[in-house]
């Protein structure tokens, strides 16, 4: 795509033209006929020939530093917020990240306008509800892409992620990509942080769901309130217009007291779901829970439909309550939604069974947050004829808040908890364990109810070892990841690997 044509949407910016030159005042679409941009990048380390590259001054380091290598590797122009010393043009523009979206939008052909687009937000949740989403549309031969924590996927195809919703270049790409495809939905995970940087901006969302508000990165939003703030950003997004062909709806948890403010600061369509609020317009009655999974009868209108979905614990009612409001808006019926996710397969790493002949159970799940670890022991609990044992740790680099939370969530359910390291990133492990032992030193907790064990390997092959007839033991925070980053340096870990490893270690 022609350079001059790619940035017409971003209004102000200035031109560039060479080192010394002096700016243009106004777009002037003169100096940037003829370049020819054959990709946008914002990594100096991606750029090829033709490319634009994007300058975002970041949180670790300042994109404008990389400028010499980008040209080096072949960059045609430069996407900067101040002059630069460079021999190709420079468009300046105040904010890199917010114009990323734009020209990212425009590069591949505004992929949104024609895809219906799912998002869903929440602290907890999120992954499950996109593959709940996605079976039942895929079920009904709606072809239908994913983005998300464990990865996406375009047609066939499984691509790795860095983060749960990518930045606005790559999610555009990834969109382009699902058309081509012949997807004709998107079901994606948006995180706070992703709106709260503009990663989203220019998407196209038709519906979005939000599953719920707990306690989770206070390092990077400092208040619960600006927490949900960021997260109601997916809501007031929703659009203004209404267009008999394009409605939009979000559909919230009416048990969630931050429901009433999506609801008030959204223009869509409001649909409800809920297990104990009269109003929700989606509800859950009869509700039974099993070590096979969840029944119960879900109301809609005049309708009523019977759900036995092969998910544990009361937190994937909602899940699933959240996904059927997805689906009726969607045109499906509560029959169809039914059918479908009576089969759904687990999803992995989320309380994912490792199961090698022995007599205990041992379940890998991804509770991160105080909030998800007290549902999944709570759950584990009804499930354990004997003892609960639960091993955990908290992640480096991320909100400290949680750290004692979490250690006295862990305490509260189960009998023996063993501390240990999650990702401790370019903290120091030790230190982290001491903030969430803080939490159970303010309590009183007895030293018998818990340990704590640096290495993670060695604290689940010291519960496994623990582990008697009939216990159940949860190791908790990391799921399906398949590494370790320690001091900055990402290792290969596998929780469901060790565990299996541990298991063949016993005599069975
Ligand atoms: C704190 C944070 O969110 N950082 C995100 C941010 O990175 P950044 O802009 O700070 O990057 P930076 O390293 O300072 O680099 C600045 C610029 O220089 C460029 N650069 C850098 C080095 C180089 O040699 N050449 C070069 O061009 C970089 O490509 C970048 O454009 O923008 C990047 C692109 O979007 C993100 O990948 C990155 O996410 C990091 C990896 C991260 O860990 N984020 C977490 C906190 C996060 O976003 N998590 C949520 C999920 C949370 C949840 O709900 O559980 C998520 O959506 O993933
Ligand atoms: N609705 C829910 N309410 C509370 N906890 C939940 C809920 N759904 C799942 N969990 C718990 O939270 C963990 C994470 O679930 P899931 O991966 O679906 O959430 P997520 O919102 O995508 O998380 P992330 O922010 O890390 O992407 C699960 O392993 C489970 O322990
Ligand atoms: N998306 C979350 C994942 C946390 C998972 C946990 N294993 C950790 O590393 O803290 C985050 O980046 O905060
Ligand atoms: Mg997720």
């Amino acid at each position: 795509m022609q350079l001059a044509e790619l940035v017409q949407d971003l209004i102000p910016y200035r031109v560039q033209i060479s080192a010394h030159h002096s700016s243009a005042e106004q777009p002037d679409d003169g100096h940037l006929r003829g370049i020819e941009i054959s990709s946008i990048e914002l990594d100096s380390r991606q750029v090829k020939p033709g490319s634009l590259f994007v300058c975002i001054p970041g949180f670790q380091v300042d994109g404008h530093q990389f400028v010499s290598q980008a040209i080096e590797r072949g960059a045609v122009a430069i996407l900067a917020q101040k002059p630069l010393d460079v021999p190709v043009p420079v468009i300046i523009v105040p904010d890199t990240r917010r114009a990323l979206a734009y020209v990212a939008n425009r590069f591949y052909g505004f992929p949104t306008q024609k895809l219906r687009l799912i998002g869903v937000t929440g602290t907890n949740g999120k992954t499950t509800v996109t593959y709940l989403i996605e079976k039942m549309l895929e079920d009904q031969g709606r072809k239908t892409g994913r983005i998300g924590t464990i990865n996406m996927k375009i047609g066939e195809r499984l691509v790795e992620v860095k983060n749960t919703t990518p930045e606005s270049l790559h999610l555009q790409q990834a969109f382009h990509d699902m058309l081509q495809a012949k997807c004709s939905h998107a079901v994606i995970e948006v995180s706070s942080h992703a709106l709260d940087m503009g990663r989203v901006r220019g998407c196209n969302f038709g519906v979005a769901i939000f599953t719920n508000l707990t306690q989770d990165h206070l390092d990077y939003h400092q208040s619960m309130e600006e927490y949900k703030r960021a997260k109601g950003l997916l809501f007031s997004q929703l659009g203004n217009g209404i267009s008999e062909r394009d409605l939009k709806y979000a559909i919230l948890n009416a048990d969630d007291p931050a429901s009433s403010y999506y609801a008030k600061i959204t223009p869509a369509q409001v649909l409800t779901y809920g297990i104990k609020s009269e109003q929700a317009d989606i509800k859950a009655a009869d509700i039974t829970l099993s070590p096979r999974g969840v029944s119960f009868t879900v109301h809609y209108g005049t309708e009523q439909e019977q759900f036995n979905v092969p998910l544990v614990g009361m937190f994937n009612v909602y899940n699933v309550l959240a996904a059927v409001g997805a689906g009726v808006v969607e045109g499906l019926s509560l029959r169809q939604i039914s059918d479908s996710l009576s089969e759904v397969q687990g999803i992995p790493g989320r309380m994912e069974v490792v199961e090698a002949g022995q007599d205990f159970t041992v379940i890998v799940d991804y509770a991160h947050t105080p909030d998800s670890l007290a549902n999944v022991l709570s759950t584990a609990r009804q499930l354990a004829r004997k003892r609960l044992i639960c091993v955990v740790g908290c992640g480096g680099d991320r909100d400290r808040g949680k750290r004692p939370l979490m250690a006295q969530m862990a305490v509260k359910y189960a009998d023996l908890t063993v501390l240990t390291s999650d990702n401790p990133r370019s903290e120091d492990p030790a230190a982290i364990i001491r903030d969430m032992e803080k939490g159970l030193i303010e309590q009183d907790v007895s030293q018998t109810k818990y340990t704590s064990i640096i290495d993670r390997r060695q604290a689940i092959h010291w519960a496994i070892n623990k582990a008697e007839k009939d216990d159940v033991i949860i190791i908790a925070g990391k799921g399906h990841e398949t590494y370790q980053e320690i001091k900055g340096q990402r290792f290969h870990f596998d929780d469901r690997e060790v565990a299996r490893e541990a298991l063949a270690s016993l005599k069975l």
